[in-house]
């Protein structure tokens, strides 16, 4: 007998990341969308703002007691940062079974939430139902330091361009096409969420210097690692095979990847691997894609570990 779907709703569901979760839940044979709420898009149908949904589903507009009230299997917040604590404790109170994953920030220095960037914890992983997706730029800078992390003399310095569909739909200078145009923008140089983030999840100092550029979707990271002892570049590609050949969404590459290439792409790429003459330096590229693995590629893996079906269930190849 084929199994039940689950139900899913996405809060937040306007959004860049929203619009990515609509897809890959509309092909996945598990769940089935449930609600969709957006103030803005209010009793819209999904169908005339998603080509990859085609049921009579509209947008509501539902604060968190009507989200708790739907009583969904699953709840997605793609929310901006600060705004998923009614959500979870509306949901807490009435529905404690329902799995949440949260997109934003929020819960990612919370460890009562499993952290779910399934190539570095997935082992960690003890049944919880509470799950905070990893940033954008922090899932690119934890994989390409992961590898190396025992060998390291000092803090990796993270040098990051992202896509300004990074930066949301509320309007800002960051995705503003007309001042991005010919342009770089630095932002954030200290302190950046996801410098602390990720700080806080390897368990060691790191510093991230973010900027937006004029492309849309997808990011570069490019890391530099100072290491306690010299290697040989086959030494540095060797840990990073061994870290990835398994994984099917992260590949290595011999190159240093272009964005161009993983606009759309669910995977993130990994390659550079330049030394330094004395063996002593190691630089890492990796991009991603920001709305995919930086976001709802990895809610669907972080989903389908806690449904019990196989991680890439409705992820592409
Ligand atoms: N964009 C990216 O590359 C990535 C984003 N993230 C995180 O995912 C989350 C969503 O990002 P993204 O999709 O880009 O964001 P968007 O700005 O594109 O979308 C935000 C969504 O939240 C809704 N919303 C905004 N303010 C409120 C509010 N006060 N109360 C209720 N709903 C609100 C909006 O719909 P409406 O106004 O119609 O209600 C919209 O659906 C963020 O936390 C972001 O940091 C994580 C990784 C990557
Ligand atoms: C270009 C741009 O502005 N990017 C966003 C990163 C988006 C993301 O992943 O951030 P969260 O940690 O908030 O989920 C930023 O730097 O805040």
């Amino acid at each position: 007998m084929a199994q039940q779907k689950k139900s899913i709703g996405i809060v937040g569901a306007r959004g860049h990341t929203g619009a990515e979760l609509i897809r890959l839940i509309a092909a996945h044979p598990m769940l089935e969308l449930a609600f969709v709420s957006s103030r803005e898009l209010d009793g819209q149908r999904v169908g005339e703002h998603s080509d990859a949904y085609a049921g009579e589903l509209r947008y509501e507009n539902l604060d968190a007691a009507a989200v708790a009230a739907k009583r969904a299997d699953v709840v997605i917040l793609a929310l901006p940062n600060g705004k998923a604590a009614p959500y979870v404790e509306a949901i807490d109170r009435a529905t404690p079974d329902t799995l949440i994953v949260d997109l934003s920030a929020d819960y990612r220095f919370d460890k009562a939430w499993y952290y779910g960037l399934p190539e570095l914890t997935r082992e960690k992983w003890r049944g919880e139902k509470r799950i905070s997706n990893p940033g954008c730029y922090a899932t690119a800078m934890e994989l390409s330091i992961a590898p190396l992390k025992d060998l390291l003399a000092a803090p990796p310095v993270c040098f990051g361009v992202s896509g300004y569909s990074g930066a949301g739909t509320t309007p800002s200078d960051k995705n503003d096409p007309e001042k991005l145009r010919d342009n770089l923008m630095p932002y954030a140089l200290t302190g950046h969420t996801h410098e602390k983030e990720v700080s806080f999840q390897l368990g060691l100092p790191v510093e991230f210097m973010p900027h937006v550029a004029p492309h849309f979707r997808g990011l570069t990271v490019t890391t530099n690692l100072y290491l306690a002892r010299p290697l040989k570049r086959e030494d540095v590609l060797a840990r990073f095979h061994q870290a990835y050949d398994g994984e099917k969404l992260v590949t290595v590459l011999d190159e240093a990847p272009w964005v161009s290439r993983i606009a759309h792409r669910h995977h993130a790429e990994i390659g550079g691997f330049a030394l330094s003459a004395d063996g002593r330096r190691v630089v890492v590229v990796a991009t991603l894609d920001n709305l995919l693995k930086g976001a709802a590629t990895q809610a669907m893996q972080n989903i389908n570990r806690v449904l019990g079906v196989d991680e890439y269930t409705a992820i592409p190849a």
